[in-house]
């Protein structure tokens, strides 16, 4: 398989008054197209850098990005920012609270100009079906749906625009634990269907081992381990992933167990 995108030598540092802070430091790591990768690390190690250097919100400070081979500009063009979407925790910051749903999924085709005027309409009904919503949900306003519900949404509207490679940072944290599963389920079918490239930003190292294909640990910016999930989990290379990995129960053993067996029995 191909890569499909490619962080080479990448450091990022922030001006803060009179000091800087170092949020990532020389990274290097590539992600072939159609693998999910998980990125994973304590409080303030980088992982949210990354995704905003990924995803053009941020310039490196150096280093390159490259997408099929290809430099990232720092200031992205509308194509590249089609093709590089984001999930993120918090679906409601991805939708205007005042627009229907329809109007926000149409958004994205219009602003693209993706399939003909005429069509758009049908292909707003067709992505809410692909994410398990009824079409009528069109009509109703983000208010109007559950959590769960919202987060599909946003997952449709990331994925309206044809986009190739997706930023998911703790796309499912905010939800309880049988939403979380369904929600986890619809990702990884969406990334199978369509040979989605998915980077995938978590604390929850569960969720990491059911739907990521590598995992890159990070440490104080810096990248300290990566490798296939289940090599990483149960050959740690470094101190700090076992360490990480011993202790990082974000849910209950009982929930976890539960979610496991549902993504397991829904595959
Ligand atoms: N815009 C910014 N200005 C200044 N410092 C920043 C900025 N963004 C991030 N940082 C700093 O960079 C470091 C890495 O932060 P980052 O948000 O990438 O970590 P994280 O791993 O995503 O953390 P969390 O899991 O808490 O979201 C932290 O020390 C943070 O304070």
């Amino acid at each position: 398989m191909s890569v499909h995108l490619e962080i080479d030598n990448v450091s990022k540092t922030f001006q803060v008054g009179s000091h800087q802070v170092q949020a990532l430091r020389e990274v290097s790591l590539q992600v072939t197209r159609g693998e999910c990768l998980a990125v994973v690390g304590e409080s303030g190690s980088g992982k949210s850098t990354l995704a905003n250097l990924i995803l053009g919100i941020h310039a490196a400070s150096s280093g390159t990005i490259r997408l099929d081979g290809t430099a990232l500009p720092d200031t992205r063009g509308p194509e590249h920012r089609r093709r590089i979407q984001l999930v993120q925790q918090n679906p409601l910051s991805a939708l205007n609270p005042r627009r229907r749903i329809g109007a926000s999924l149409r958004l994205p085709l219009d602003v693209y100009d993706i399939g003909p005027k005429a069509g758009r309409a049908a292909r707003v009904g067709e992505l809410l079906q692909e994410v398990g919503l009824p079409a009528d949900f069109a009509h109703r306003k983000p208010s109007a749906l559950s959590g769960g519900q919202r987060q599909r949404v946003a997952i449709a509207r990331a994925l309206a625009c044809g986009s190739e490679i997706v930023v998911l940072d703790e796309p499912t944290s905010a939800l309880d634990v049988l939403v979380q599963a369904r929600v986890l389920t619809l990702l990884d079918r969406l990334r199978r269907d369509r040979g989605l490239t998915f980077v995938f930003i978590t604390h929850d190292l569960s969720v990491v081992r059911n739907i990521a294909d590598r995992v890159a640990i990070f440490e104080k910016g810096r990248l300290v381990e990566t490798g296939p999930t289940e090599q990483v989990f149960t050959a740690p290379a470094s101190d700090y992933t076992r360490r990480l990995i011993g202790a990082v129960p974000v849910v209950s053993d009982a929930e976890a167990r539960l979610r496991d067996k549902l993504l397991e029995t829904s595959k």
